[in-house]
């Protein structure tokens, strides 16, 4: 099954106050764009990818993409007011092809300059994906492993998966007034991350239907699909402040000076 990745990167990053879009913050040696490129171009069945750039910065993503060696064709498009529209717009970019922005397929031995035109057409023999799988550029250090559990769950037949690990803290439901209104059962609940999967027509179907939310999976819940939870991981954290910030500059730290660190020794 051909699989496509779309990148949401075009967030203004406001929690974060860098003064540039989150995506283009550096971290670790690379932005949180090109660690989460770099890990979605490694997934099984990869045909394309579109990333889903700020508007104001399209051509600095654009060139940033073409530094980055990919094996398929990736599209850069400009995003939306909000995540859902940006995810559209990487959704109609894969589809009918109408990117801002294509970049060739590259290999490893090909040392010419990237941003020179070839004769050659990437798009030529693409077909429509059948599996998608959106990603938060933010979450830029999630495992390949966790891109290819909620990938082979939709090969599976499931209609829509999203990662997720169990909440640490007791949720409450609250009123206007922030009264609690409820205690859901600790037990039964998860956080859920990105990349989440999905057979490419339904997700198209939920996005046509109008309906924002703060994931995808939220749009097929909507439209009455059933969503599995996979297991996610630790890494698969969002920047979203500056705390989070030091997290994945302590992060990318512990990966070089301890690469055998295991989390479960630790007493
Ligand atoms: N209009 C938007 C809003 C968000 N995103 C992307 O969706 C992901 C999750 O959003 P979030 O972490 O909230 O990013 P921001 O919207 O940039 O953050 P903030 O709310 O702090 O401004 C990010 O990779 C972000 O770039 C997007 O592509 N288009
Ligand atoms: C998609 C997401 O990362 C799942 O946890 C999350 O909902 C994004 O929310 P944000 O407010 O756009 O950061």
């Amino acid at each position: 099954m051909s699989v496509a990745v779309i990148i949401v990167a075009a967030g203004s990053g406001s929690r974060l106050g860098a003064g540039l879009p989150k995506a283009l913050v550096e971290v670790g040696g690379g932005t949180l764009l090109e660690h989460s490129l770099r890990t979605a171009l490694q997934v099984t069945g990869l045909e394309q990818v579109a990333v889903v750039a700020p508007t104001s910065h399209l051509e600095t993503v654009t060139e940033l993409v073409h530094g980055v060696r990919a094996g398929c064709v990736v599209h850069v498009v400009a995003g939306g007011a909000d995540r859902t529209a940006s995810v559209a717009a990487g959704l109609a970019a894969l589809v009918d092809g109408l990117g801002d922005d294509t970049t060739e397929p590259r290999d490893d031995s090909d040392t010419s300059d990237p941003s020179e035109s070839t004769d050659a057409d990437p798009q030529a023999d693409l077909v429509e994906p059948q599996v998608v799988l959106v990603h938060d550029a933010a979450r830029c250090f999630t495992p390949l492993e966790v891109y290819e559990r909620v990938a082979d769950a939709v090969r599976e037949g499931w209609v829509a998966v999203v990662p997720g690990l169990p909440v640490v803290d007791t949720v409450k439901v609250v009123d206007e007034r922030g009264v609690v209104h409820s205690t859901p059962p600790r037990a039964r609940l998860r956080a859920v991350q990105t990349p989440q999967g999905f057979v490419r027509s339904e997700l198209e179907a939920a996005h046509a239907s109008g309906i924002s939310a703060t994931d995808d999976a939220a749009l097929l819940e909507q439209l009455g699909h059933q969503v599995l939870v996979v297991e996610g991981d630790p890494s698969a954290f969002k920047v979203t402040t500056p705390a989070d910030l030091v997290r994945a500059q302590r992060h990318t730290a512990s990966l070089s000076t301890t690469p055998d660190l295991d989390p479960e020794a630790i007493a």
